[in-house]
């Protein structure tokens, strides 16, 4: 039967990317996603954003909400810390199992730990299960529908510390615009937008970071 879209982005990775460089898995997806098929990564322009991010906060606990193929997985990995705790959350095993392969195309495995299921029945489990207390950097880019109702398990779990950062993909397109109006209004987060375009098009999208104040 056809292959599937992740199925021929991995196929680009092995082609075109050296085993054990995330810059080239990460070069090697995003000309796939330019000159052969387009795909729902976060992108080169709004990935540098996240870099920036991920930088600045130089995290010891990240979480991510939608691998996918995990081009944003290992964009993140790449700059984590020896010893950071990354877990990323994927619902579609298929997905699943082409990021794991891309992930370690990249060399990147030891870094991170990918979780099947689905964000809102993990999030009240993650401290029994992974032996976390909060997290300092979560990325989120599942379902756009999911991003309030998510934020809202965070705050009752207890998963976020005063300083947290959250980093939203996609607030303009697809759009998430009760998210948007939760953290732009709550007094327990400090939210700046950063405008950018969806990826590999000239379409306006952008990224919202989000402190929480405790
Ligand atoms: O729909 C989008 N993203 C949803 C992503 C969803 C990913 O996360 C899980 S769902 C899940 C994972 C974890 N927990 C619960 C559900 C899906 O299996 C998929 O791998 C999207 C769409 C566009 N676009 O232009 O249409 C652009 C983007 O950048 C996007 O991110
Ligand atoms: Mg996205």
């Amino acid at each position: 039967t056809r292959s599937t879209r992740p199925q021929r982005m991995l196929k680009a990775v092995q082609k075109n990317a050296i085993r054990g460089n995330p810059e080239s898995v990460i070069s090697a997806i995003d000309y796939f996603c330019k000159h052969s098929e387009w795909a729902m990564n976060v992108g080169d322009e709004k990935g540098c954003i996240l870099d920036s991010v991920v930088t600045e906060v130089d995290p010891s606990t990240v979480l991510e909400l939608g691998t996918y193929c995990g081009y944003s997985t290992v964009r993140i990995a790449r700059l984590l810390s020896p010893g950071t705790k990354f877990i990323t959350v994927e619902f579609n095993p298929a997905s699943a199992e082409v990021a794991r392969k891309i992930i370690a195309y990249a060399g990147l495995q030891d870094k991170v730990t990918l979780v099947e299921g689905a964000s809102g029945d993990l999030i009240p489990q993650i401290k029994k299960l992974y032996g976390i207390t909060t997290f300092d950097f979560i990325f989120l880019d599942h379902w756009k529908d999911r991003y309030l109702p998510d934020i809202k398990l965070f705050e009752e779990y207890g998963l976020l510390r005063k300083g947290s950062v959250l980093l939203a993909d996609n607030v303009i397109c697809p759009g998430t615009p009760e998210y948007l109006e939760y953290v732009r209004n709550s007094p327990r987060y400090e939210s700046r937008y950063y405008p950018s375009h969806l990826e590999y098009t000239k379409v306006e999208d952008g990224l919202e970071k989000s402190l929480f104040l405790g």
